[in-house]
Formats: structure tokens, sequence, C-alpha cells
């Protein structure tokens, strides 16, 4: 890699042959290739820049997710360049890196510093972001945050997402109106925005290409989310097309904001799994 360049790519590789491609960029996965295909849609048009958000991968939001306050949408990080902690050993069975990032009052223009890790595993066959947010201020430190995953699928229409049946969402397409989930499988044929409340430790999607295993820990809300046919200049660095390409499940925690006390460090993660790819074995 480059290392003066914003976007300085690092790729991990595992002993089964996976790989996954992280940008500086905002600590941002942009790749993970599995079992024979990618398993994670980023948009051909999307550019990384300074103080530019990437369309696709896994951005991470912090301290605020969407406009559910006053800083920009999805917080400060995923635009700025975040510094390699550790590097991966080449072919281990598990290959992991670390990122991190130190927020500071003076470059932010935010009150409150912290420290964000990201520890990136890749499994055979799976793959797991664990964010850790750590409190190195005075004052206690509340956020929002999310891993706003796009899962590339081969047509979201064919897609059935299993496991959010009973839950309580907001759906952001009306008004953030409060509903409950009542599909045992639920499909997406066009926009959706909705946070599911209180998910249960793994959902289920599936779609032509097989089944994925989406665990989360620490987060306890997840945003399912899909542009549909964009509409706006919002949407300019994604082919119009590509919505039926790609799928959000974030692993968030939006309902209840997390309060930090000085010194305390927060850990949330989400892990995909391919269970039925052959040489899946499960994370330890
Ligand atoms: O275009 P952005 O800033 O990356 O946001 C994309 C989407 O991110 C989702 O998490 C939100 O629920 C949507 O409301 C939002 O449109």
């Amino acid at each position: 890699m480059d290392p003066n360049a914003d976007e300085a790519l690092v790729t991990l590789h595992n002993a089964g042959g996976d790989e996954a491609t992280i940008s500086l960029h905002g600590a941002q996965l942009l790749s993970w290739k599995a079992a024979g295909r990618e398993q994670i849609y980023w948009s051909p048009l999307s550019r990384p820049a300074a103080d530019r958000a990437v369309r696709g991968g896994v951005p991470v939001c912090f301290p605020q997710f969407g406009e559910r306050g006053p800083l920009p949408r999805h917080g400060l990080v995923r635009t700025r360049r975040w510094e390699m902690a550790s590097f991966p050993a080449p072919h281990a069975r598990i290959a992991e890196g670390r990122w991190q990032f130190d927020g500071l009052p003076a470059t932010l223009g935010w009150p409150h510093p912290f420290r964000l890790v990201l520890v990136v595993r890749l499994g055979p066959r799976w793959l797991e972001l664990a964010l850790e947010a750590h409190n190195t201020g005075p004052q206690p430190l509340d956020f929002t945050a999310a891993l706003h995953t796009y899962l590339a699928v081969d047509d979201v229409r064919q897609a059935s997402l299993t496991g959010l049946q009973g839950l309580a969402y907001e759906d952001a397409l009306d008004g953030n109106t409060l509903k409950t989930e009542k599909a045992p499988a639920l499909r997406v044929d066009g926009e959706i925005d909705r946070v599911y409340r209180g998910v249960p430790p793994a959902l289920e999607l599936r779609d032509g290409n097989g089944l994925r295993r989406l665990h989360q820990q620490g987060f306890a809300d997840a945003v399912v989310w899909n542009p549909g046919l964009p509409r706006d200049a919002r949407f300019a660095d994604m082919p119009p097309q590509d919505w039926t390409r790609m799928l959000c499940i974030e692993a968030a925690a939006i309902e209840n904001p997390v309060s930090l006390q000085p010194g305390a460090v927060w850990r949330g993660r989400q892990r995909i799994e391919l269970p039925d790819a052959d040489g899946f074995e499960p994370a330890s």
C-alpha cells in the first residue's frame, strides 16, 4: 500500500484463501471474498476522498447514527483517516488486523475525546468486525453507533431475511412510526429504512447464492436499509440499478444511546458466517 494515500488499502488473507480489504479511509471494509464470491457490495462509482463517505463496504458510524443529533449524518469517523494499529500475520487460519482512530476535540470540533479501535478478523468462511469505543475524556461520553454493512446479493427482490418477526421497529419511511414486524421472512422489493429493536443474536439472509448468518453482540438494534431506485443526487455515487444488488443489515446501538464513563470501554461486534459453504468452521 501507499502509506501516504488517504485511502491506503490493506488486504487480509487467511489460510483458506479468503480475503478482506480495508481502507484507512474510515477503516472501511470494502471487500470480503469467500466461498468463491464477493460478499460485500461496493459501488463502482464511489471514490474515497477526504471528508467524503464511501458508498458500500462497512462504514463505521460514530458517535451519531444517521441524523439523530447535531453532527454530520452518521457521525465523524467514516470520512477520516484511521491508523493501522497492528498488521496481520500472513496466511494464518484466522487473519486479523486492527485499526485505530483518536478523536480529539481540536481536530473534530466535538468536545468529547475518544479512541475507537476496529478489529477485523477473517476466519474460515466468516468475517468479524469488532468495534471498541474508549472514553478518553473527563466527562461521560454518550453516543449512537453502527457497523453499516452493505451485503452483496444477486437480486434483493429474491432474498429473504429471517429472525425479525415479532420485533418492534421504527419505520423511517413513515415518520419513524413504531410498528411490529409480522413477516416470518422479510422481503425487500423497493425502498426500506427501519431500525429493529432488541434483535436476537442471529439473523439469516438467504439469496440465490445461499445462506449468510449475521451475529451481533453489544449492539441491541439492527438497521435494514435499501434506497430502492435512488431518486436524488445523494446517490450519484451508485449506479441506479444497483439497488437490487445490495442490502444493508447494520448492527447498531440507536434506541438506547450508550453512556460511557471516563476511562470506560464499550464493545460491539458483528460476525457474518457462511455456514453452508465448503470449509466453514465456526468462530471459537
Ligand atoms: O447516504 P448515507 O449518509 O451513507 O446514508 C445511507 C442510509 O444509511 C442508513 O443507515 C439510514 O438508515 C438511511 O436513512 C440512510 O439513507
